[in-house]
C-alpha cells in the first residue's frame, strides 16, 4: 500500500509507522511537530521506502500536495488535549475540523479509497449505557468531543457522495511509549518535582478504560483489512479496554513504580469531581463490535499503565 499517515510523528502515529514500515509498505508522514517529535520516527527518516513532510494542515495546498499517489490515509494529526476546551476552542476547531475538511477536499481529486480515522471516546460525552456501544446517544460535554464528532460527520458525509471508503475508530486512552501528555506521564513529571506530594486534579474517583499503544495498533490494523473485504462504505468501531481503572489507582502504581510514598493531595475539581471542565468521569466503551473481528486487547488497564509508567520512566 501507499499510505499517508497524518500525525505520523507523533506518540500513536509513529507506533503505526513502525508497524507498516515493518510489513514493507510505502510511508509517507505528514506533521507539523507540534506535538510530534522527528525523534519518533528518526529511525526510517533515510529508508527508501519513507518520506517526511513537515507541513501544517491549516494549509490546504500542503495537505493537497501530501495525498499526491497514496491509496490509504490514516488520519491523525490532531490537537488529544480535551483540557483546553474552555481556553482555546478555535484551536480544537481549526486542530481537528478544519484539518479534517481539508483532507476531505484534498481526497475528493485524489485517487485514496480509504480513509480511516482516529476519532475519540469523548464525543459520547456522559454516557449513559456503560460500556457504551457504538449505538450510544452522541452528546460530547467537550469542545474537544464536540470537533471529534463535527469530524466523523464531515468524513462520513464526504465518503458516501465522493466514493471512498472511511473507518472510524472511537478511542479509548491510548497510553504507552512515546505518550507525551496525559494523566500518567503528568503524575511522574509531579513526582520528579516534589516526590513528597503528588497533585491530583478532581477527587481521583474518575475512572476510564487504557488501552496500550501495541493492543491499539494491532486493533487498528486488524479491523482495517477487515473492513476492507466488506461492503460497506463506513463503519465506526469502539477500541478500548473491558476493564477501567481509577485515577486514584494510576497514582498508586506510579508511585509504586517510582519507589516513592507521596501524600496524594486531590484538588476536589469541578461539576462534581471532575479534573476539569468537560472531564468525562466515568468512560468504559463496549468493544463487542471489534471482538467480532477476532482482535481483543492483550494487556488490561491495570497492565497497560503499569507497562507505561516502567517505559516512560526509562524513556
Ligand atoms: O495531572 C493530572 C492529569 C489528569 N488527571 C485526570 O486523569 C484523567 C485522564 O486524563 P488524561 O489527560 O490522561 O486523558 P483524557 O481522558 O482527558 O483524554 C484522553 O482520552 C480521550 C479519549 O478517552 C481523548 O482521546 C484524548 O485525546 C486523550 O488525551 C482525567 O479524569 C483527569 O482529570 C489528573 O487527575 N491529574
Amino acid at each position: 500500500m501507499r499510505v499517508l499517515v497524518t500525525g505520523g510523528a507523533g506518540f500513536i502515529g509513529s507506533h503505526l509507522v513502525d508497524r507498516l514500515m515493518e510489513e514493507g509498505h510505502r510511508v509517507r508522514v505528514l506533521d507539523d511537530l507540534s506535538a510530534g517529535r522527528l525523534e519518533n520516527i528518526r529511525r526510517w527518516l533515510n529508508h527508501n521506502r519513507f518520506e517526511f513532510v513537515r507541513g501544517d494542515m491549516r494549509n490546504p495546498e500542503i495537505v493537497r500536495e501530501a495525498v499526491e499517489d497514496v491509496d490509504v490515509i490514516f488520519h491523525l494529526a490532531a490537537n488529544p488535549e480535551v483540557r483546553i476546551s474552555s481556553q482555546s476552542p478555535v484551536l480544537l476547531y481549526e486542530t481537528n475540523v478544519l484539518i479534517t475538511y481539508n483532507l476531505l477536499q484534498a481526497i475528493r481529486d485524489s485517487n485514496v479509497k480509504f480513509l480511516v480515522f482516529t476519532s475519540s471516546s469523548t464525543v459520547y460525552g456522559d454516557a449513559k449505557v456503560l460500556p457504551t456501544p457504538e449505538t450510544a446517544w452522541l452528546e460530547p460535554i467537550s469542545v474537544y468531543g464536540g470537533a471529534k464528532l463535527a469530524a466523523e460527520a464531515l468524513i462520513s458525509g464526504y465518503a458516501h457522495i465522493f466514493d471512498f471508503k472511511a473507518l472510524v475508530f472511537r478511542l479509548a486512552n491510548i497510553i504507552g511509549e512515546r505518550s507525551n501528555h496525559g494523566v500518567i506521564y503528568d503524575f511522574i513529571n509531579k513526582l520528579r518535582r516534589n516526590p513528597e506530594e503528588l497533585e491530583i486534579l478532581g477527587d481521583g474517583t474518575q475512572r476510564k478504560s487504557y488501552l496500550h499503544v501495541s493492543d491499539t495498533i494491532e486493533g487498528m490494523l486488524h479491523i482495517f483489512e477487515h473492513f476492507r473485504k466488506e461492503d460497506k462504505v463506513y463503519d465506526v468501531y469502539n477500541l478500548g479496554n473491558e476493564d477501567w481503572i481509577t485515577v486514584r489507582e494510576i497514582a498508586e502504581i506510579v508511585s509504586e513504580e517510582m519507589g516513592l510514598r507521596p501524600v496524594f493531595k486531590f484538588t476536589g475539581g469541578v461539576d462534581g469531581g471532575r479534573g476539569w471542565k468537560g472531564d468525562v468521569k466515568f468512560m468504559l466503551l463496549s468493544i463487542e463490535k471489534a471482538k467480532r473481528t477476532g482482535w481483543r486487547p492483550r494487556m488490561s488497564s491495570r497492565e497497560a499503565v503499569r507497562k507505561t509508567v516502567k517505559e516512560l520512566l526509562k524513556g
